[in-house]
């Protein structure tokens, strides 16, 4: 295979199938409502087809196209339906699932179609010549409704391996019937590049039409499968957002775009391109509720994120020395972090980041280096709690710590209620603001948040700004586990003021410990950021 020259590729489709083979993942079930609020997305990043389900047989996918043809004004895109060859022994116009893709309205109809002998005797049970005459009878009747027909070749490159003649015969036969594009699909998802690159090109070699390619994850080969065909001369490219898909995902059509236009400079997206598709992806992240993956290639949280003091560095003379593209294309975002990885470098750009000017100052920078590198051998984790970062090297800048309050004592009991099996807590905390010694008393469902309502509640008077805090994320992890009771416990929290976000670490012997900790940098970083002067 080769991979260093550029395809004669006039134009390559991008054909999103995030609304119909997306939500065939395990645990994603995207409503009407849900697919109409993600079409236009998709719309505005510029694909070329959107393939909005299977009308006929899912109800909720019949409702959307319903909707669509009254709702749905797409300005890049257009709408596909996705639907099966007719039955076997039957006719195209007498098939009730091939009239419910008519009905749809959609402009493109997307029939899947066996190619793999295997699938047509076994799974289909009739022979080799009814299955193309189910083709081209099918894309015959809807080209000749007036409708783009796009087939996608079933198992294609499992069926070409065992059988290549049947397989090239499906594929002759729904471009001689009308079809505009027939995509390769590696159903099962277990190709490899070259294989996948050897096989379209022996396609190309015995047909016109337009060839395409469906990928599946499997072999944890789907962006780069689909990237082989189009170099081997597929000009049409299907996957999903995010790489949604059943068992292991799809190709993540995000990906595969970004390897076009950046790497191949074939320019394939209409709307409003790469620059946004970061906030795209995050955006349908939003309306699927699956969590978006930091490690997902170019819009990942952690895709230009950047933790070895070497690395920080060379990036601090270039960023492009550890970076494969500028992260800005994808509208993505460079990010260093701090660790007992970093050096020096990594604390100055982290410092700049953060809106500090630490260039020159190597005995500041030493320092904080030190009580990183010392904090994190005992458990810290600063790459996961940015705000406790930035309190440390305010202190190592300013000599202090911002002072809003200073702490007496705090306590806090867990009353477990045999008969109900209910679980109360209460905490009470005692503190200076000023010269006013304040004593509050907070309850909650566990004893971490009831030392959370007692705090704020100390605070709140001296502190209004506290009011719109709010804790959104906790977590807890033993570090040690062979210490038994004696472990150490670090705690992560996240806050939030409603509009930003941020995270803070404490480690303790217990659990209670590593919260206050935890707790007191969230409020006391909340207020540095709000800019409240301290009493
Ligand atoms: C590779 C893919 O991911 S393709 C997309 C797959 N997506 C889905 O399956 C989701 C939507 N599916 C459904 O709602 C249902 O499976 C339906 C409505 C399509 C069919 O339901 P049923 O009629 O109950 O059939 P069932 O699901 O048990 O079996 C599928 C039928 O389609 C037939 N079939 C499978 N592929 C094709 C094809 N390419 N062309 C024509 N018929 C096909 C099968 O032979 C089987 O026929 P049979 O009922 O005569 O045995
Ligand atoms: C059509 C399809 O989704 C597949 O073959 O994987």
């Amino acid at each position: 295979m080769s991979t260093a020259s550029k395809p004669d590729v006039a134009d390559v489709h991008v054909y999103d199938t995030t609304l119909r083979d997306g939500a065939q993942q395990e645990g994603m079930n995207l409503s009407v409502a849900d697919k109409l609020a993600i079409a236009p997305l998709l719309d505005e990043l510029g694909v070329t087809f959107i393939e909005g389900g299977w009308p006929g047989a899912i109800p909720k996918d019949t409702e959307f196209f319903a909707r669509a043809e009254k709702d749905l004004t797409l300005a890049n895109a257009e709408l596909a339906a996705f639907g099966s060859t007719r039955k076997a022994g039957g006719r195209a116009h007498t098939d009730t699932q091939v009239r419910a893709l008519l009905d749809s309205a959609a402009p493109t109809i997307t029939l899947v179609a066996k190619s793999d002998i295997r699938h047509v005797e076994r799974a289909l049970r009739t022979d080799g010549d009814e299955n193309l005459a189910m083709i081209a009878d099918t894309v015959a009747y809807l080209t000749d409704a007036g409708r783009r027909v796009i087939v996608d070749a079933e198992h294609f490159f499992d069926g070409y391996r065992f059988d290549p003649d049947y397989a090239l015969r499906a594929v002759t036969t729904a471009f001689e019937a009308g079809a505009d594009v027939v995509a390769l699909c590696d159903t099962n998802g277990g190709m490899l590049p070259d294989w996948v690159f050897d096989i379209v090109s022996s396609v190309r070699e015995r047909t016109d039409g337009r060839l395409g390619i469906h990928a599946h994850n499997d072999s944890g080969c789907a962006v780069a499968n689909s990237m082989a065909a189009v170099i081997a001369g597929a000009h049409h490219v299907q996957g999903t957002v995010n790489g949604y898909g059943e068992r292991t995902g799809n190709a993540d059509l995000l990906a595969v775009v970004a390897n076009l236009e950046l790497k191949l400079e074939i320019p394939v997206l209409g709307g409003a391109g790469l620059a946004e598709v970061t906030r795209i992806a995050h955006a349908v992240s939003e309306i699927t509720n699956i969590a978006p993956f930091a490690r997902q290639p170019y819009i990942g949280a952690s895709a230009f994120a950047h933790k070895a003091g070497l690395h920080a560095s060379a990036i601090r003379v270039d960023p492009d020395l550890y970076q494969h593209i500028d992260p800005r294309k994808v509208g993505n975002d460079m990010r260093m972090l701090v660790s007992d990885m970093a050096g020096r470098a990594s604390i100055e750009l982290k410092g700049r980041e953060l809106g500090f000017d630490l260039s020159g100052q190597s005995d500041l920078l030493g320092r904080v280096t030190e009580r990183v590198k010392d904090a994190e051998a005992n458990g810290y984790t600063f790459d996961a709690a940015d705000a406790s970062f930035e309190l440390l090297l305010r202190e190592e800048i300013a000599g202090t710590r911002p002072a809003y309050f200073r702490t007496e004592s705090w306590r806090a009991i867990v009353e477990h209620t045999q008969q109900t099996g209910e679980v109360n807590a209460e905490a009470t905390v005692k503190l200076h603001t000023g010269d006013v010694r304040v004593v509050s008393t907070g309850e909650g469902n566990g004893p971490v948040n009831a030392l959370d309502a007692a705090l704020r509640q100390s605070l709140v008077t001296a502190y209004p700004a506290i009011e719109d805090f709010e804790l959104i994320d906790y977590k807890v992890r033993l570090l040690d586990s062979s210490h038994g009771t004696d472990a150490v416990t670090r705690v992560l929290l996240e806050m939030t003021d409603g509009q930003d976000s941020w995270s803070t670490v404490g480690v303790g012997p217990n659990i209670l410990e590593a919260s206050w900790e935890a707790l007191v940098d969230s409020l006391v970083y909340g207020l540095v950021r709000h800019e409240v002067v301290p009493l």
